[in-house]
């Protein structure tokens, strides 16, 4: 396979002083702003388990599904075609749902404050979800991942500290109350025809700092390089797919790129995949980085936060959805 047709290189998140590693890891997010993870420390059994896990909750009732819904906080279940990710090009809604979980935050805690997304988590229970067998095992098995994947993620962080040329530890502080949200996608068996406005997920760039990607293995997920192509993503068992979203961009004044990524299914089988999403603090400031700007290359972002940045993509998406 040439490079051309696979741009997408390996970084192994052993050794992570390693100078080799962070000039890979420099050169992919200044490229494609994806790559694959390896060396990352989260077991297999975990992973198997959090499919497995996934599985039976997709596999509910459709009434256990819907109660398992909290649009108000963006937690727990969506339903399928509820979310459009392009509107620009979609006639129809994702071929997907999906279930969200974050850090778990009870109404009667003092962080409790859902206007920076901190509140509690809708998770299946014996009254809410009668037909799962085992809500405690599902509960245990995302709270064990959601933690390992903070822990993952905030070594990343540090690995990309260094590929920016920036001391390890420079965002430490940004990232000690991450806004960290774990995603279950359940994709349908549906030929995508993208001509005809049917995507399983639309044409997006992801809002944030970065995005681990674990799947089934099913195909779908298609990245656009710079010249407009767009390519297979190919599954690698064990590896984790990762990329960086629009505030690492706007951070690094634009020199890591928040690459427009989608996902086309063929139809044949359904399809399983748990992005995680981890950003820094909500309250974090986000302001071009000296070392990414010069007088030739003055910032081209204000200053923000990590939750207004946040807030604005929402109220973008939000602003021009147009439901058919
Ligand atoms: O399911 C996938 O492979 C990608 C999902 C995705 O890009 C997202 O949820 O932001
Ligand atoms: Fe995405």
């Amino acid at each position: 396979m040439t490079l051309q047709n696979n741009p997408i290189p390996t970084i192994r998140l052993g050794e992570i002083n390693d100078a080799e590693t962070v000039s890979l890891l420099r050169s992919a997010c200044i490229d494609s702003g994806f790559f694959y993870l390896e060396g990352h420390g989260i077991d297999e059994g975990l992973i198997a388990d959090v499919l497995e896990q996934s599985r039976i909750l997709f596999g509910l009732s459709e009434e256990s599904k819907k109660a398992l819904s909290d649009p108000v906080l963006s937690r727990g279940y969506t339903a399928m075609s509820e979310e459009t990710l392009d509107p620009r090009k979609q006639k129809y809604g994702d071929t997907k749902e999906g279930f969200y979980i974050g850090k778990h935050v009870p109404a009667d805690h003092p962080e409790f404050n859902p206007a920076k997304f901190k509140g509690p988590n809708r998770m299946p229970s014996p009254e809410i979800t009668p037909d799962m067998a085992d809500c405690s095992q599902f509960c245990s098995v995302m709270e064990t991942y959601h933690q390992e994947m903070c822990r993952v993620g905030f070594r990343i962080v540090q690995l990309l500290a260094l590929s920016l040329g920036l001391p390890k530890t420079y965002f430490d502080k940004d990232f000690e109350d991450p806004l960290a949200l774990l995603r279950l996608l359940h994709y349908a068996a549906v030929k995508s025809k993208p001509e005809e406005g049917l995507y399983a997920a639309g044409e997006h760039t992801d809002y944030g700092m970065i995005t681990l990607l674990l799947t089934d293995g099913t195909p779908g997920l298609q990245v656009q390089l710079k010249n407009g192509q767009w390519i297979d993503v190919e599954h690698r068992k064990g590896a984790f797919v990762v990329n960086l979203g629009d505030m690492l961009e706007r951070w690094s004044n634009g020199l890591f790129r928040s690459t427009t990524h989608r996902v086309l299914t063929h139809g044949e089988s359904e399809r399983y995949s748990m992005p995680f999403f981890y950003e820094p603090n909500f309250d974090a400031r986000v302001t071009c980085l000296d070392v990414c700007c010069s007088r030739d290359n003055p910032p081209k972002f204000e200053p923000t936060t990590s939750g207004e940045h946040l807030l604005d993509k929402y109220r973008q998406t939000h602003a021009d959805f147009r439901p058919e």
